[in-house]
């Protein structure tokens, strides 16, 4: 299998310089995604990019076409994801600037479409280790070399938004929950690529201490791109240093992110919707 990168960009990330750069236009059976895809090459590495929020930022965390993104990204023939994303910190040590690869998601989002599956074709993926571990590694490895402080596993917690948590919600994921960062976007992409068969990593940077520290004000936009502004540097950086790092080939994924449906279709073929099948082969060929 030939390794191709997706790069999810985030809030402040719209775009990527990229050899022989083109911006496609990709429909799916599910729609079309955020935005046009930028394709082209990095290091010799195919590489697609995906504004998230589309360019110019149209798209709210909670209406984004998840996925048609993840759909649009198999059909372009990628096969490993890094999602750039902000984050607000729970804690101390997890300052603005640094890059927490996450290795853990809390989902609290509520009424995304969350599956590609569903009635007539029904499929349960492990999401034990939600994100891949061989990709978040070579992530951090390509960070550190970008001269990013880099905290290497850190759970997220997905919430809905798009307002940012009240003190009491921001003590309770950080004390009662153990989480370390924030933010509104991981959930459904990470169920998403898993179901696609696809290696995923988020690659979060925190921008501001959410609501619970009493030396921070709370979070607000202003607070979050004028971190992201004072780093968008480093991020294309640490893109630019992901492909050598990658093209030294990663699949079969030894954590078998690529063969997540192998035992996970439920739906006895003869009483599977022909109509949803035709759709999932965009996805889920391999086994279909
Ligand atoms: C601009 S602050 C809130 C916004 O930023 C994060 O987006 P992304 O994960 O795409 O970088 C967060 O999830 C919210 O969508
Ligand atoms: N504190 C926060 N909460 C949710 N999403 C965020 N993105 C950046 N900072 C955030």
């Amino acid at each position: 299998m030939t390794t191709h990168l997706g790069l999810i960009g985030g809030s402040g990330l719209y775009g990527l310089a990229l050899e022989d750069a083109e911006w496609r236009a990709v429909n799916t059976p599910w729609g079309v995604p955020s935005d046009a895809i930028l394709t082209g090459a990095l290091g010799g590495l195919p590489v697609s990019f995906l504004p998230r929020h589309g360019r110019g930022h149209v798209h709210a965390p909670g209406e984004l076409p998840a996925l048609a993104n993840i759909a649009a990204l198999k059909a372009l023939g990628v096969t490993d994801i890094v999602s750039v994303s902000a984050v607000g910190s729970f804690r101390e040590e997890m300052a603005p600037g640094h890059i927490v690869v996450v290795d853990q998601i809390v989902d609290r989002t509520v009424g995304r479409p969350a599956s590609f599956f569903g009635t007539g074709c029904v499929a349960h993926v492990s999401l034990a280790q939600p994100t891949c571990p061989r990709l978040s590694a070579l992530a951090a490895d390509a960070a550190e070399a970008a001269g990013a402080t880099v905290h290497r596993g850190g759970i997220y917690l997905c919430m809905e938004g798009p307002q940012f948590s009240s003190r009491a919600e921001s003590r309770i994921w950080r004390d009662a929950w153990g989480c370390d960062v924030i933010g509104m976007t991981a959930m459904p992409e990470a169920r998403l690529a898993r179901e696609a068969e696809l290696c995923y990593a988020t690659v979060a940077m925190v921008t501001d201490y959410d609501s619970w520290h009493e030396g921070h004000g709370a979070v607000d936009v202003q607070a979050v791109l004028s971190v992201l502004a004072a780093n968008v540097q480093r991020g294309r950086d640490l893109a630019a240093r992901l492909p050598e790092r990658l093209a030294e080939g990663g699949h079969p994924c030894p954590h078998g992110c690529d063969r997540a449906l192998d035992h996970a279709l439920m739906t006895a073929p003869d009483r599977r919707d022909p109509a949803l099948v035709e759709r999932l082969r965009a996805v889920a060929g391999r086994v279909l």
